[in-house]
């Protein structure tokens, strides 16, 4: 399969929706606390309360600037932490000026806290937050009242995290479930074009060279007919392990079609991407996977070009790989440099697994 047809149609991938889920937060929490507190601002300034207004003059600024960046620069600063540290300030400050008409906003500012902030930094902060309005209650209200704010303010708290707790948990498993292959634990082609952009980024800022190796099981088919489909998964399980043990820390390891993978290489020539492929093909065909089935694999190798983009790179090497099948599998071919034409092959076969 061609991983060039299908990375196409990423614009539409609704891994992008789960990838953008903590954007989306960022955004309505920024969006609609900017909508409710532009009121209060114009309230406390007739209020005569000037400090007030000011912090929430600051708050409306912080959260237009991260609405703005959102939405034109796709990324938001400082973590989104200025909303809650205002929050809890203008809280704090307005119960402490206006009593209960203040204390109501603490609610909601506890509640943004856990989805703007990791979760640790999120409970200590509302330990604090509640310990602050702890001792503005005690020395502003009833004693009644202080304990009835203490312990409601705290139970929301409490509920909240648990939510955002496990929201979280939710997230990073979905995370994990929309860009890695379930059958093989490889990165699936949610996350390509960003990958190989960023390396397209490096090579164009920085003159930082990056290699991809496509490659693809030969005649995997026959191995699936022959010792059926189960035996064919425990194959395409066994190649990553085989390849990682080869690979460093910066590579990556995509499972991009059926049978055809792809490593992206970065910080590395293609003479030098040349020679591990090769040492990755001597390393599927020396041993027989699940004990007696032969494998080899065809594989190709390029380096990014100046100028190119992450489509055109892989065409080279989908080029080249078509080529080593041509040329009889279990082989290497090197793509053709940025521009040129790789050379038309005659087809020869290759040995049928097992043989
Ligand atoms: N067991 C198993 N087989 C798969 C999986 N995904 C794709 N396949 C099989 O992989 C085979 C790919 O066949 P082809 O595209 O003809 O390629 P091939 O037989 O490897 O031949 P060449 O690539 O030309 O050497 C098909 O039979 C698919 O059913 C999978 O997840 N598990």
């Amino acid at each position: 399969m061609n991983p060039l047809a299908v990375a196409e149609k990423l614009d539409t991938n609704p891994t992008l929706t789960v990838l953008g889920f903590k954007h989306q937060i960022v955004y309505h929490l920024h969006f609609w606390a900017f909508v409710a507190v532009v009121p209060l601002v114009l309230v406390q300034w007739r209020q005569n309360h000037p400090l007030l207004a000011s912090l929430l003059v600051l708050f409306c600024l912080n959260a237009v600037a991260v609405i703005a960046f959102l939405k034109f620069r796709g990324h938001y600063f400082l973590k989104g932490r200025l909303f809650p540290i205002l929050a809890v300030i203008c809280a704090i400050y307005s119960t402490a000026i206006n009593g209960h008409a203040g204390l109501y906003w603490a609610y909601p500012a506890a509640a943004a806290l856990f989805f703007l902030l990791p979760l640790r930094e999120a409970t200590a902060f509302n330990i604090l937050f509640v310990v602050g309005m702890s001792v503005v209650s005690f020395v502003k209200f009833p004693e009644a009242d202080f304990w009835r704010i203490t312990f409601s303010l705290g139970l929301t708290c409490l509920f909240v995290m648990i939510f955002a707790w496990l929201v979280g948990r939710l997230q990073t498993e979905l995370t994990r479930l929309a860009t890695t292959d379930p059958l093989t634990g490889c990165l699936n082609r949610s996350q390509l074009a960003d990958v190989l952009n960023v390396q397209i980024q490096m090579r164009e800022r920085y003159e930082r060279v990056c290699s991809i190796i496509l490659m693809d099981l030969d005649y995997f088919k026959l191995i699936n007919d022959r010792w059926g489909h189960l035996a064919g998964d425990l194959v395409l399980q066994e190649l990553p392990r085989r390849i990682l043990r080869r690979l460093r820390e910066s590579d990556q390891l995509f499972r991009v079609g059926g049978e055809e993978f792809m490593i992206v290489l970065p910080e590395t020539r293609q003479k030098d991407a040349d020679q591990l492929a090769h040492e990755l093909l001597t390393s599927i065909s020396a041993t027989p996977f699940c004990e007696d089935i032969k494998v080899t694999a065809s594989a190709s190798v390029a380096e990014v070009g100046k100028g190119e983009t992450w489509s055109v790179w892989l065409n080279r090497a989908d080029q080249a790989l078509y080529l080593a099948k041509d040329r009889g599998r279990n082989q290497v071919v090197s793509a053709a440099r940025p521009g040129e034409e790789m050379p038309a092959e005659t087809a020869t076969e290759g040995p049928l697994p097992g043989q």
